[in-house]
């Protein structure tokens, strides 16, 4: 591979007699990987039905290596959200986040949503994740990304964090800053990486990760955490971003990670001030592991008095009779005070929400549905969220029958059952999405936006 002289020229300074060796890896091929979606089935249960060989990414409990040639993204267990496809490194920083159920958890860059779908999966339905990114065009992936992956307690907004400054200062207990860069690290993956390096460099980014994480720092609590992450190489963007706000926050500390074979620490010697806390830091060289280049730094805010928020008042929802008359096959348990609504469109979100203003807000929680004239039609994310027994009729493909594939092709298909009306779909235990079902004709409402191609 052929980089740009410039370069090669700051890795040789930064690497010295290692360059050869980052060289000479660049022509390898990169590496796929999968990571389980816990939410839906353990690891322990996933490997049992495992479509796939695979084997463990070292440094993520639900990561594993998979061949490209396997093509996971084809399998009906893919469009079921049982796995997330992500690049090994780029598990890292969801992992290393310390979330757990009940955490008020901001994904600030989050677009695509290869990380805000692991906290999603983290959190386990308590809590609340608000996923975010300022591009409307990426936040439509990250829309799909989180409803295929059955997250129900989901906020998704398209803003920037300054904007949530006046109404969430200090709400955040777990912040997650997936920081724009000059992608450095993903060179291997192709032509694109390397050209926007020509066109843009460092600068640029680390002028905006400055702002980002100083915006950030504001909404995150008392006693917090966030991490903040790049994949590029470059110490402006790194460990310099992270002296830059330790510098300016005597209320931060950096917080140790563990290390796995590989991994480098942050280096010291590439700050302004050569402060010794930085090794805390740590570096992921694609010559060192299995797995492409990246830059992790976890920080503590120090503990005091929480502040209190002004919550969303939210107005009680009439449902039409064939509303309620749908949700009584429904056993998932909803507390109806917290559905909103929105032109007949219903949402569901569990934890409150701070009042917000200035603020584009794409989603307030699981979609359920769409109250219609004379019917209820449940939507697709509500679909994919619920597990087999939350909804009754289910009507259960085997995996390996041919009217799993030609449901998700959105055909119409004749199938032997003697219960009418809407029927949840699913192969195996897993469920896929809606349909009709009259005098043994199923008529598919599978998304035609989701349909296998
Ligand atoms: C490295 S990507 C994030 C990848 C994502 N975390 C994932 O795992 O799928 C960085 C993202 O930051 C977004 N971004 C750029 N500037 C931003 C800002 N000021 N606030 C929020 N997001 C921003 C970009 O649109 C881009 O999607």
């Amino acid at each position: 591979m052929k980089l740009p002289e410039l370069f090669e020229e700051k890795m040789r300074r930064l690497l010295g007699e290692d360059f050869e060796e980052y060289e000479k890896h660049l022509d390898d091929p990169a590496y796929y990987g999968i990571r389980v979606n816990t939410l839906k089935i353990s690891v322990e249960d996933f490997l049992k039905i495992c479509p796939f060989k695979v084997t463990k990414v070292p440094w993520t409990d639900n990561g594993f290596y998979v061949d490209r040639e396997e093509k996971p993204s084809k399998h009906p267990y893919y469009h079921a959200g049982l796995y997330y496809i992500q690049e090994p490194s780029a598990m890292t920083p969801a992992s290393y986040l310390p979330v757990e159920p009940g955490d008020r958890v901001l994904d600030l860059c989050g677009a695509p949503g290869g990380k805000s779908t692991e906290l999603g999966a983290k959190l386990n339905g308590e809590g609340l994740l608000v996923s975010n990114d300022v591009s409307i065009s990426r936040t439509k992936a990250l829309i799909r990304n989180i409803e295929m992956f059955g997250i129900r307690n989901d906020m998704i907004l398209c803003t920037e964090a300054k904007y949530l400054v006046p109404s969430m200062t200090g709400f955040f207990n777990k912040i997650l800053i997936d920081a724009p860069c000059s992608g450095e690290g993903m060179f291997r993956k192709g032509n694109n990486e390397i050209k926007n390096w020509q066109q843009k460099g460092s600068e640029p980014y680390a002028k905006l990760q400055r702002e980002i994480v100083d915006d950030a720092i504001k909404l995150l609590a008392p006693g917090g955490m966030l991490l903040y992450s790049t994949c590029t190489f470059s110490p402006e963007e790194n460990e310099q971003v992270i002296e830059y706000l330790l510098e300016k926050n005597d209320d931060l500390s950096l917080v140790p990670m563990k290390m796995c074979e590989g991994f480098d620490h942050g280096h010291p010697e590439w700050t302004l001030t050569g402060r010794e806390d930085i090794k805390q830091c740590i570096r992921l060289w694609p010559h060192k592991i299995k797995g492409e280049g990246h830059f992790l730094a976890l920080l503590k805010k120090e503990d005091g008095p929480q502040p209190t928020f002004k919550y969303e008042k939210i107005k009680k929802v009439k449902l039409t009779p064939e509303t309620e008359e749908f949700f009584k096959n429904c056993k998932m348990d909803i507390d109806w005070s917290h559905v909103r609504e929105h032109q007949g469109k219903l949402f569901y979100l569990k934890e409150d929400i701070p009042e917000m203003k200035k603020v584009r807000v794409l989603r307030k929680g699981l979609y359920l549905g769409e109250m219609k004239k004379g019917r209820f039609e449940p939507s697709q994310s509500f679909a994919v969220a619920l597990s087999a027994d939350e909804y009754k009729p289910y009507l259960s493909f085997d995996i390996n029958d041919e009217n799993t594939i030609k449901y998700l092709k959105c055909e119409t298909l004749d199938v032997d059952t003697a219960t009418e009306g809407i029927h949840l779909i699913g192969t195996n235990e897993f469920p896929l999405g809606w349909a009709k079902i009259k005098k043994g004709r199923l008529k598919n409402k599978y998304s035609s936006s989701w349909r296998w191609l």
